[in-house]
C-alpha cells in the first residue's frame, strides 16, 4: 500500500532481491576482475611473451578461432611469418614455427610429440555418450599404437598395388561419364567444373577400395545423398572448434541439445551396413557392389584383423577404421588432383611439357601407377602441386613434452606449450625449396642440368626437400593413406591427359577454402577427346 507521499513501502522481499542482486553484481565484478588479473599475469609472465604476433592472439584463442573460420587462415599465417620471421605467436599458449631443424624432433618416428586436443573434435562416432577417438583424432600414443598396429601393413605400397583394379574401374567410370555428360563437340566444347568430378571420383574410389562398392557419385553425377555437402560443413565445424576444443562438448557432443554440423550419418550407415552384410551373409547375395573375395578390399583386411586379434579388435573398431578411410581419404586426394591440374594448366609451358611427356609414352590406360610414376616430369608436377597447396594446410599441433625444448637460437620453450607447424608455410621455406617458393616450378624437383648441377648435388637437394616436406605429416603420426592417395593422383592425371585435351577456361573462378582440409572449387575447363 502507498503512503501519503505516494511512495511504496519497501517490503522485506524487495530488500532480499536488492541484496541478492548486489551480491550477484559483486560476484560478477569479482569474476571479471579475476579474469583480467589472471590474463594480465599470464601475459606478463608468459614464456612466449617475446614472440611477435597479432595483438589479440596474445590474449585469447578467439583470434585463432576467427582465422580458422575465415577459410584463409593459411594465407594470414604465411603473411605473419613473412612479417615476423620463423616464430609467430598464434595464441596465449601457442606458437607457429617454420624451423626445419625442429621437424624431425617434433615428428619423430618413435618419440614424436603428442597431438593436442585440437584433433579431438574430428571424432565423428559416439558410443554410450562417450567420444570414440579414431586413428586421426587419438592423442594418447599407446592407444594410437594399439589402433594402428593391426592394419598398418594394409596401407603399404605393395598392399595398395593390389587395390589398383578397384581404382581402374573408377577411372574408367570417370572417363566415360566425362565423355557422355561433359564433353561437347569440336565446334561447341562444353565448359564444366572438373573439381566436382574429381571429388566424385575420389569418394567413389574410397568406397571401391574400402568395401568394393563406389558410393555412386560418378554414376549419378551429383552429390545425390548430401554427404559431400555435409562433409564440407563438418570440416568447417571441426577446424573452428579445434581452436577451442571445449566448444565441441557444448555444440556437437552435447547430450541434451545437439547443435553441431549435420554429421556423417550416411557414411556411418553405409559402413555399418557393409560390415553387417559381410559378417552375416556375404555369400547370400546381400553383399552388393562387385565384391570378389579374390580381390580383397579394406573391409576384408579389417575383418581378418578382428579374427586374428579377437581381444583387441571389435566391430566398433572396424566401423571406426572404415569411417576414417572415407573421411580422411577422399577430400584430401581430390584436392591434390585438382591442384596438379589447376597449377599446370595455368602455366602453359608446364602444361605443354607435361602433355608432351605423357603422350610420347603412349601408355595403356588406365595408366598403372608404376608407369605413371616413372615419368619424371609427371612426378615433378605432382610433387610441386602437393608442395604449393598441401591437402592439409593447417598447423599440425603438438605439445612440447615435459622438460621443454631448446631451440637452435638459444631460446627455451617449456613443456606444455603448443607448437604448430603448417605444411603450407614449411613448404615455402626458401632455405629448403629455393628462392622462389611461391612459384609453381616443377623443375625444382629435377636436376638442373643447364645450371651444371651435379648428380650428387641434386640428390642431396632432393633428399633435403623430401625430408622437410610435411604435406603428409611425419613420424609415428604420418599419413597412413599416403600411398593410396599417390596411386590415385598419378593414375588419374596421366590417364585423363592421355585421353583428353583439356583447357582452363577462367583461372579467376578457381577458389580455395582452407577448412580442415583444403577445398578447391571452380576448376572450369573445356575438354575434348583426343583422336585415337
Ligand atoms: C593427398 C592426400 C592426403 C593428404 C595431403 C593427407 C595429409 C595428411 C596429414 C598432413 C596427416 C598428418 C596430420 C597430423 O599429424 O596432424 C595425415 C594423417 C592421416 N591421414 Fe592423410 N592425407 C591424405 C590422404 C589420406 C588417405 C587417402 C587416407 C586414408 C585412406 C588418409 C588417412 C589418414 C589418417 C588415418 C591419418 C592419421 C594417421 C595417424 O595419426 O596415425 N589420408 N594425413
Amino acid at each position: 500500500m502507498s503512503d501519503v507521499l505516494g511512495n511504496s513501502p519497501v517490503s522485506s522481499r524487495d530488500n532480499n532481491v536488492v541484496v541478492v542482486f548486489s551480491k550477484g553484481v559483486s560476484a560478477l565484478l569479482m569474476f571479471i576482475a579475476t579474469c583480467c588479473f589472471w590474463n594480465l599475469y599470464s601475459y606478463f609472465t608468459s614464456p612466449l611473451r617475446k614472440y611477435p604476433g597479432p595483438f589479440f592472439a596474445r590474449w585469447t584463442r578467439l583470434w585463432y578461432l576467427y582465422q580458422s573460420w575465415t577459410g584463409d587462415s593459411h594465407l594470414e599465417l604465411y603473411r605473419l611469418h613473412q612479417k615476423h620471421g620463423p616464430i609467430v605467436r598464434t595464441g596465449p599458449n601457442m606458437i607457429d614455427v617454420d624451423l626445419p631443424e625442429l621437424m624431425c624432433t617434433i615428428f619423430h618416428i618413435r618419440n614424436g610429440w603428442p597431438k593436442t586436443e585440437f584433433y579431438h573434435g574430428s571424432s565423428a562416432l559416439m558410443d554410450d555418450g562417450q567420444i570414440v577417438y579414431n586413428l586421426f583424432s587419438q592423442t594418447d600414443p599407446k592407444k594410437h599404437k594399439k589402433e594402428k598396429g593391426p592394419i598398418a601393413k594394409h596401407y603399404s605400397t605393395a598392399s595398395i598395388a593390389d587395390l589398383e583394379p578397384h581404382m581402374n574401374t573408377m577411372i574408367e567410370m570417370l572417363c566415360s561419364q566425362l565423355e557422355t555428360r561433359c564433353l561437347g563437340g569440336a565446334e561447341a566444347p562444353n565448359e564444366f567444373d572438373l573439381s566436382d568430378w574429381i571429388l566424385y571420383y575420389a569418394w567413389d574410389v574410397i568406397g571401391a577400395v574400402t568395401f568394393s562398392e563406389p558410393i555412386g557419385y560418378l554414376a549419378k553425377g551429383c552429390d545425390f545423398d548430401g554427404t559431400l555437402r555435409n562433409a564440407k560443413k563438418a570440416m568447417d565445424y571441426f577446424v573452428v572448434v579445434g581452436a577451442m576444443p571445449f566448444l565441441d562438448y557444448f555444440f556437437d557432443k552435447n547430450p541434451f541439445l545437439r547443435m553441431g554440423p549435420p554429421g556423417f550419418n550416411t557414411i556411418t550407415d553405409i559402413c555399418v551396413q557393409r560390415l553387417n552384410y559381410r559378417l552375416n551373409d556375404w555369400s547370400g547375395g546381400k553383399d552388393s557392389g562387385y565384391h570378389d573375395p579374390k580381390t580383397p578390399d579394406f573391409l576384408d583386411h579389417f575383418i581378418k584383423a578382428m579374427e586374428l586379434n579377437p581381444d583387441r579388435v571389435t566391430e566398433q573398431q572396424i566401423i571406426s577404421w572404415l569411417m576414417i578411410n572415407m573421411i580422411a581419404g577422399a577430400d584430401t586426394t581430390a584436392s591434390t588432383i585438382c591442384s596438379a591440374f589447376y597449377h599446370s594448366l595455368k602455366n602453359p609451358s608446364v602444361w605443354e611439357k607435361l602433355t608432351a611427356e605423357i603422350l610420347a609414352h603412349n601408355l595403356h590406360t588406365p595408366a598403372t601407377y608404376k608407369d605413371a610414376r616413372a615419368l619424371p616430369y609427371v612426378d615433378a608436377v605432382i610433387r610441386e602441386a602437393i608442395r604449393v597447396l598441401p591437402g592439409v594446410s593447417m598447423p599440425l599441433k603438438r605439445y612440447v613434452p615435459r622438460g621443454g625444448v631448446n631451440l637452435r637460437n638459444g631460446d627455451y620453450i617449456p613443456g606444455g606449450v603448443v607448437i604448430g607447424m603448417n605444411p603450407y608455410i614449411t613448404n615455402r621455406n626458401p632455405t629448403i625449396y629455393g628462392e622462389d617458393p611461391d612459384k609453381f616450378r616443377p623443375e625444382r624437383w629435377l636436376r638442373d642440368e643447364k645450371g651444371d648441377e651435379t648428380e650428387e648435388a641434386f640428390q642431396s637437394r632432393l633428399k633435403d626437400m623430401n625430408k622437410h616436406n610435411l604435406s603428409f605429416g611425419g613420424g609415428s603420426r604420418v599419413c597412413i593413406g599416403k600411398d593410396m592417395a599417390l596411386f590415385q593422383v598419378y593414375k588419374v592425371l596421366v590417364t585423363l591427359i592421355t585421353r583428353f585435351k583439356i583447357e582452363l577456361v577462367d583461372p579467376k573462378q578457381w577458389r580455395v577454402t582452407n577448412s580442415w582440409f583444403i577445398r578447391q572449387e571452380g576448376l572450369k575447363v573445356r575438354m575434348m577427346k583426343r583422336q585415337p
